[in-house]
Order: structure tokens, then C-alpha cells, then sequence
């Protein structure tokens, strides 16, 4: 994005001073010229960000980290520029903050390249659709739910159903198989998550292609809302001039919304809808219109969604669920059963999940998977009251097709070896298809359910291949 000549530039670095400071929000007079809307400051060690401008002299900034220290009268700098954080080949393998200083303990950036973190998305002609299937070895999503490469998938649920669990499995198994560079963003989450996710990465062997970004949940809200436009300049960086395939990975994007809601807050603006931001759609929007593929390269993006209070009709929810192609709904009942991923065959759905993109025989299938839990789910009632032995012979086949459906979608995770102490499984495509069809294709059983459960291929269609 072209900003502004070298001439304003300089004009553009004035000093001010504090004039007000109510929790993060900082105003800050310029007795000559006013620094720019998004324009980063500086106070010290502080830095801060225009939010907006009061008067003809004044501007209401957002503090980028507690404001400590900071005093009336206080001397601020103005950069002239917005936020720009380092992109290129030299942030690869590291793991960074906000501004793109490395918070993994090694040497600063080698790199002349930055890019102020605010940017428009590409112009409409310029985007393009592909319509092809990210595999990533996870039975439940390759099955119900495929990935779009270059497109956006969004894991939503509750608290402690299992999002980071899904999404760090998705970084195993993909990582590794994708061409091009992997970018993860920490939002809001714990710290210690990011660490444990360093290491893996490392272990791995798959930290050399990728950049850890964090603003996590003991950060400053400013910086939770800003984190995740820093690592889309870094990703379409690599989309636009290297040229390059990208693998976005977030977790969690309703922090996202959340920072803005408190941001929003801070600035005293009233608050709409559930608490939320009235600027809710056009932030959000900001945001996830920049996450798309291009002539130049694909942005494939992962994000996980936490659910307030398990609502999906939760406006944050509802406006995230509108920006993507495919969605992997995980529910708290599954989790409850032990069925992870507990992912939920009838919430979840994805725009790939048609005969011209994965073919007749996946789709074909999908379609009667699901159908026999539906079904299975409409007979639950009748079960719970009346017991198995009211069935008909017909229902009780589709009982026992769906329960050991419902078992084969489970899956040891690589991501969860640590707390269920089953080795991992990645499992084709082609295997799930087989399996479920085997299923499928029965209507009577003498195996036991439990057969079925945390496998990975079918022994059969295992051994068949
Ligand atoms: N695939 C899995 N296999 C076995 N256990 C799992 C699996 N997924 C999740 N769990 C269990 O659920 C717990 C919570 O998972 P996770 O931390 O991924 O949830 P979350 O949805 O990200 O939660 P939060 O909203 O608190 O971040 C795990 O610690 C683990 O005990």
C-alpha cells in the first residue's frame, strides 16, 4: 500500500504530550501536526496506536502494553507510520510478538523488509477460487467436513470440547505434507500453549517453515486485536512476492472480536448487540477478507472459534461462521461421551461437499452417514423410553450401523498421545471412504462397537490395502 511521501513523513514526527490517561487509553496533544488515524506512537518504551482524533490537536491513542510508568505531561513520539513488522524469508522459524521482535530468546531479525500491518484485501478480480481438498488425515473432517485449499475453515465450540486439541493435530499432519510456509497466530490463549507448540514444532522437524505469532490473553487488548493483521502481512507477503503457498493457522479467533469489543469499550463507544462493538461486521470483515488466495499464491486458513457458553447463535459466532467455506462444529455431548474429535456429523458442513469437487462416491457416502445418524438420532427417544426390543428389524440395523459409525469418526490424535496414551493414527481418505462403506453396507453385526472405537483404518480395509 502506497502511505505517504517522505516529506509528510517527516512532518509527521512530532513530539506531544500526555494529557489524559483512563486504563489503556492515552490522549496525547501535538501542539504542531497530528499524527495519522493507526499512526503508531511511542513513549518510551510504550507504544501506542491512534485511535482516534479528539480535536485539532489531539488524539486518543491505544497503549500496546501496560501503561506503567507513563505520567501527565508525559513525551510522546510520533513514528509517522502505522505498525510495520518485519516479512520475508528471515521470520521463518521463529516465534514473534505483535511488532515481529522475536520472544523465542534468539538473535533479532535479519531483515531489511517491513510492512505496516494495516492493508486493504486484494481487489475482486485478483481473487480466485480453486475448489480442491486439503486432506488431512482426520476421518470426521476429510469425511464430512473437507478442507478448501485456499479457502477458510473455521472449528467452532465450546470451552474445553477440543479446538486446540483439533487444531494442533491439523498442524501434525499437515504441516509436514503442505508446500509452502505455515504461519500460526496465538490469540488470546494461554501462554503456555504456545510454548508447548514451540517444542513440537521443533520436534517435528517442521520449525524452518514456519512463524509463530502471539498476542496471547495476558497481553493488552490493543494487542490481541492487532496480532492477527500482523500475521496476514507476514502471510501475504509470502502469498505476493515469494510467491507462495500459505498454511494460516488461528487460534482463537472470537479473541479477536472480543479485543475489539474491549477496545471499543475503552474508547467509550456504545456497545451494541450482546455486548459487542457496533463496528462488530466491519472489523471482523477486515480481517477475514485479507485471508484469501490469489493468482499469486493461496492463503488456506484454520481457525478455531470458541462458542461463548456453547450459544451458536452468539453474534460473534454468526459473523465468523459467515466468512467461511467450511465449518467443523465440535459438540460439548460428544466430548461428554468420550467421542473425540467431537466433531458433530449434522452442525458441520462445507461448501467442498459436492460430487464436482470430491466426487460421487464420497459424496454418496457422506449423504448416508449422515443419514443413518439422523436417523439414529430421531430413534434415540424411542430407545431411552421403550427399550432396543420395540425396534423394527430395520431400525435396529440402522442402530447398529450408525453406533459403530459414530465409533469408526473417532480417532487417537498425535496431539493427544500425552493424555490418552494411544499412538496416533492419520488415516486417508481412501480408508475412511472404505471403512464407512463397509459399515455401510451391513445389517448385521457380531462384532462388538467397541471395535470401532479410537481406531485408525478399519483391520479390514487395513489389510486389503
Ligand atoms: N482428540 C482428543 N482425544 C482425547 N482427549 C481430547 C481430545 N480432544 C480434547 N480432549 C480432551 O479435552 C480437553 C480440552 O481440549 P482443548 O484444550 O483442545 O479444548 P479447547 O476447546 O481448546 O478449550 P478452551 O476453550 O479452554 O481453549 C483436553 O485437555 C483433553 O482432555
Amino acid at each position: 500500500m502506497t502511505r505517504r511521501g517522505d516529506a509528510t513523513l517527516s512532518s509527521q514526527r512530532a513530539t506531544g504530550t500526555v494529557t489524559r490517561i483512563r486504563g489503556d487509553v492515552v490522549d496525547v496533544r501535538f501542539p504542531g501536526a497530528v499524527p495519522r488515524i493507526q499512526d503508531m506512537l511511542h513513549a518510551g518504551a510504550l507504544r501506542l496506536e491512534v485511535a482516534s482524533l479528539l480535536n485539532q490537536d489531539t488524539v486518543r491513542c491505544i497503549a500496546l502494553a501496560p501503561v506503567r510508568g507513563l505520567g501527565l505531561g508525559g513525551e510522546v513520539t510520533a513514528s509517522g507510520a502505522p505498525i510495520e513488522v518485519p516479512v520475508g524469508e528471515a521470520v521463518l522459524g521463529r516465534m514473534l510478538n505483535l511488532f515481529g521482535e522475536p520472544i523465542d530468546g534468539g538473535p533479532a531479525l535479519q531483515t531489511g523488509q517491513r510492512r505496516p500491518i494495516h492493508r486493504p484485501p486484494p481487489p475482486l478480480e485478483e481473487r480466485v477460487v480453486r475448489g480442491a481438498v486439503l486432506e488431512t488425515g482426520i476421518k470426521a473432517l476429510d469425511l464430512l467436513s473437507p478442507i478448501e485449499r485456499g479457502g477458510k475453515t473455521g472449528l467452532f465450540g465450546g470451552a474445553g470440547v477440543g479446538k486446540t486439541v483439533l487444531i494442533n493435530e491439523l498442524i501434525h499432519n499437515t504441516v509436514s505434507h503442505h508446500h509452502g510456509v505455515s504461519l500460526f497466530c496465538g490469540i488470546g490463549e494461554r501462554s503456555r500453549e504456545a510454548e508447548e507448540l514451540y517444542r513440537e514444532m521443533a520436534e517435528a522437524g517442521v520449525r524452518d517453515q514456519t512463524v509463530m505469532l502471539f498476542g496471547q490473553m495476558n497481553e493488552a487488548p490493543g494487542v490481541r486485536f492487532l496480532v492477527g493483521k500482523a500475521a496476514l502481512t507476514m502471510a501475504e507477503y509470502f502469498r505476493d512476492e515469494l510467491r507462495q503457498d500459505v498454511l494460516l493457522l488461528m487460534d482463537n479467533v472470537f479473541r479477536f472480536v472480543q479485543a475489539g469489543a474491549e477496545v471499543s469499550g475503552l474508547l467509550g463507544r456504545m456497545p451494541s448487540r450482546v455486548g459487542y462493538q457496533p463496528t462488530l461486521a466491519t472489523e471482523l470483515a477486515s480481517l477475514q477478507e485479507r485471508i484469501t488466495s490469489t493468482r499469486n499464491g493461496a492463503i488456506t486458513s484454520v481457525q478455531a472459534v470458541y462458542v461463548p457458553a456453547d450459544d451458536f447463535t452468539d453474534p460473534a459466532a454468526v459473523h465468523i461462521f459467515s466468512h467461511l467455506s467450511a465449518s467443523v462444529v465440535l459438540s460439548r455431548k460428544r466430548a461428554s461421551e468420550g467421542l473425540y474429535p467431537a466433531v458433530d456429523p449434522l452442525a458441520s458442513s462445507s461448501v467442498m461437499l459436492t460430487p464436482a469437487v470430491v466426487g460421487q462416491r464420497h459424496y454418496d457416502i457422506a449423504r448416508a452417514v449422515r443419514r443413518t445418524l439422523a436417523e439414529y438420532e430421531e430413534l434415540r427417544d424411542i430407545i431411552a423410553m421403550l427399550g432396543m426390543e420395540e425396534l423394527s428389524a430395520a431400525d435396529r440395523a440402522v442402530v447398529a450401523r450408525a453406533r459403530r459409525l459414530e465409533r469408526f469418526l473417532t480417532q487417537p490424535f498425535h496431539a493427544a498421545e500425552s493424555f490418552s496414551a494411544t499412538p496416533g493414527h492419520r488415516v486417508s481418505i481412501e480408508q475412511t471412504l472404505a471403512g464407512c462403506e463397509a459399515i455401510l453396507d451391513r445389517s448385521h453385526f457380531d462384532d462388538s462397537e467397541m471395535d470401532y472405537y479410537m481406531i485408525g483404518a478399519l483391520p479390514l480395509v487395513r489389510s486389503a490395502a
